[in-house]
C-alpha cells in the first residue's frame, strides 16, 4: 500500500518484489525527456483501498496548503492598517513580503535535499510547525523587527513545506492522476490566497479592530495547516507500518554531481519556471493593481477585483487542466500553450486598448495551466529520490528571479516616473515583463519541440 518513499530510511524503495498498489510505477532516473503518457500500471485500481488513502493524503495536503497560502497573502490586506496604526513605511511593508523570498534563494535547496533525506511526511510536519511559529510571531510581535523575524521564519518553513507537499503527491499518485491531484491541491491553495484577499469582506469586525486580529486569524489558519500536516504524517506512518514486509533500502547520500545529471528537459523547465513565475508573481502580486489604476483608469476596488479573478480562475481551472493532462497523457504541449498565453496577454495589456477582461482571462488560463503541468512533469523528469532536490534547485532560481524582477520593475518605474500623471512611465516595466514572458514561452517551446519530440520518437520505436 505504501507509495515509493522519497526519503529517510526508505528513500530508494523503487525495487519491490510484491505487486503492491501505489508502489510499482516505473520511474526515470534522470531522463532528459518529456513523457507522452503517464505510466500505465495496475496501481490505483478504482476500488482499491490504496486509492482511497492516496485521495485522503491529497485532501490533507490540500487543506494544509490552504492555510499556508492564506498566511502568505495575509500582509496585503493589513498593509493600510499597519501604516496608519503602527507608522510602517512602504519599504517596511514591502520587506515583510520580500523577507519571505530572500533567504530561500539559498535555503530552499537545503530544504529540497532535506525532503529527499527525511521524507515528504516528516518534512511537511516539521515545516508546517515552523510556519505556525512564524505566523504567531508575526501576529504577536510588538515591533517591526519581531514581525519581520516572524515572516522570515514563515518563509523558511513555507517554501520547503511547498516542496514536501508536492513530493507527497508525487509519491502517492505515482501510478496515475499525479497532475490532477497536484492541480486539486494547488487549487485549494489558491483558494487560501483568494480567501486572504477577501478576508476584509468576510471578517469586517476583525479589520475594524485594527491590524492584529486579521493576523491572528492568519495564525489560526497556520494552526489548521499544521493540523492537516499532522494527520497526513500520522496516516503516512500507518501506511509505512502496514508495509513492514517490503524490502527497504537506505537513502542515497546527496551528491552535488547528481544535479548535473538531471537532463536537458529539466533545465528547460527550470528556465521556464524562473521566467514565468517572475512575471506572474512580481507583476501580479506587486505592480498589477497600481498599473491597472494608473494606466487603465480603474479605481482601487476594480483593479484589486480584476487582479483577484486570476486566483479565482485558478481555483477551478487548475484541477481541470491537471485532469485533462492526465487523461490526454501529454505534458509539454499543454505547458507550451500555457506559457505562450502570458506574452500575448502582456502585449494586449501594454500595446492595445483591448478590454482588461481579455488579458485577465488569458493570464488566468496561463496561471492555471502552467503550474498544473509543471510540477507533475518535474516529478517525471527526475528520480523520485531526487525530486525534493530538483524542485529545491528550481525554487532557488525562482526566488532569485522573483526578487530580482520586483527590484528591476520598481527601478524601471521610478526611473521613468511612472504614476497616475505619467502612465507612459510604465512602458519600460511592461517591456521588461513582456520580454521575460517571451523568454519563458521560448523555453517551453524548446522543451516541447526537442525533449518532448524525442520522447515521442523513442515511444514510437519501442512500439
Ligand atoms: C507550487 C508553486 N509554488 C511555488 O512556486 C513557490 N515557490 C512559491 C509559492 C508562493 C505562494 N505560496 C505554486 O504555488 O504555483
Amino acid at each position: 500500500m505504501r507509495p515509493p518513499p522519497m526519503g529517510g530510511r526508505v528513500a530508494e524503495c523503487r525495487v519491490v518484489t510484491a505487486p503492491l498498489p501505489l508502489v510499482t510505477a516505473p520511474r526515470r532516473e534522470s531522463a532528459p525527456s518529456v513523457p507522452d503518457r503517464p505510466p500505465k500500471t495496475p496501481t490505483m485500481n478504482d476500488k482499491s483501498p490504496s486509492r482511497a488513502v492516496a485521495w485522503l493524503v491529497c485532501a490533507l495536503v490540500a487543506a494544509s496548503l490552504y492555510g499556508n497560502y492564506y498566511v502568505y497573502d495575509s500582509i496585503g490586506p493589513v498593509a493600510d492598517a499597519l501604516q496608519r496604526q503602527r507608522g510602517f513605511s512602504d519599504q517596511q511593508i514591502g520587506l515583510l513580503n520580500a523577507i519571505y523570498s530572500l533567504p530561500n534563494v539559498v535555503l530552499i535547496l537545503v530544504g529540497g535535499v532535506l525532503v529527499d533525506r527525511f521524507g515528504a511526511a516528516r518534512m511537511t510536519l516539521w515545516t508546517a510547525a515552523v510556519c505556525l511559529l512564524g505566523a504567531l510571531l508575526t501576529a504577536l510581535s510588538p515591533g517591526f523587527a519581531g514581525m519581520a523575524a516572524g515572516r522570515l521564519l514563515f518563509g523558511i518553513g513555507a517554501e520547503t513545506f511547498g516542496i514536501a507537499t508536492l513530493a507527497a503527491l508525487a509519491q502517492y499518485f505515482v501510478g496515475g492522476k499525479v497532475a490532477f491531484s497536484m492541480g486539486l491541491a494547488l487549487s485549494i491553495g489558491r483558494l487560501g490566497s483568494f480567501s486572504s484577499d477577501m478576508s476584509p469582506t468576510w471578517f469586517p469586525q476583525a479589520y475594524a479592530q485594527g491590524w492584529q486580529p486579521p493576523l491572528l486569524i492568519a495564525a489560526a489558519m497556520a494552526a489548521a495547516s499544521f493540523g492537516g500536516a499532522l494527520l497526513y504524517w500520522w496516516l503516512d506512518r500507518r501506511v509505512a507500518a502496514a508495509d513492514k514486509g517490503i524490502a527497504q533500502q537506505q537513502a542515497q547520500p546527496f551528491v552535488w554531481r547528481d544535479l548535473l545529471h538531471f537532463g536537458k528537459a529539466y533545465w528547460f523547465l527550470l528556465a521556464l519556471c524562473v521566467l514565468w513565475y517572475s512575471v506572474i508573481l512580481a507583476f501580479r502580486s506587486t505592480f498589477a493593481i497600481k498599473y491597472f489604476q494608473h494606466a487603465h483608469g480603474l479605481d482601487l476596488a476594480a483593479a484589486g477585483a480584476m487582479n483577484s479573478y486570476v486566483f479565482l480562475a485558478a481555483v477551478f481551472a487548475t484541477p481541470a487542466f491537471g485532469w485533462l493532462c492526465d487523461r490526454v497523457g501529454r505534458y509539454a504541449p499543454f505547458l507550451a500553450f500555457g506559457a505562450v498565453l502570458l506574452p500575448i496577454a502582456m502585449a494586449l495589456m501594454a500595446l492595445t486598448a483591448t478590454s482588461l477582461w481579455v488579458s485577465t482571462a488569458l493570464i488566468g488560463v496561463s496561471f492555471s495551466l502552467v503550474p498544473a503541468v509543471m510540477w507533475p512533469l518535474a516529478s517525471r523528469l527526475v528520480s523520485p529520490s531526487r525530486f525534493g532536490t530538483a524542485i529545491g534547485l528550481m525554487w532557488v532560481a525562482q526566488n532569485a528571479g522573483i526578487a530580482g524582477a520586483n527590484l528591476v520593475a520598481g527601478w524601471l518605474n521610478d526611473r521613468a516616473g511612472a504614476g497616475a500623471q505619467n502612465p507612459a512611465g510604465y512602458e519600460s516595466m511592461m517591456l521588461f515583463f513582456g520580454l521575460a514572458s517571451v523568454g519563458g514561452a521560448v523555453f517551453a517551446l524548446i522543451l516541447w519541440l526537442t525533449a518532448g519530440r524525442r520522447a515521442q520518437e523513442r515511444a514510437a520505436l519501442a512500439a
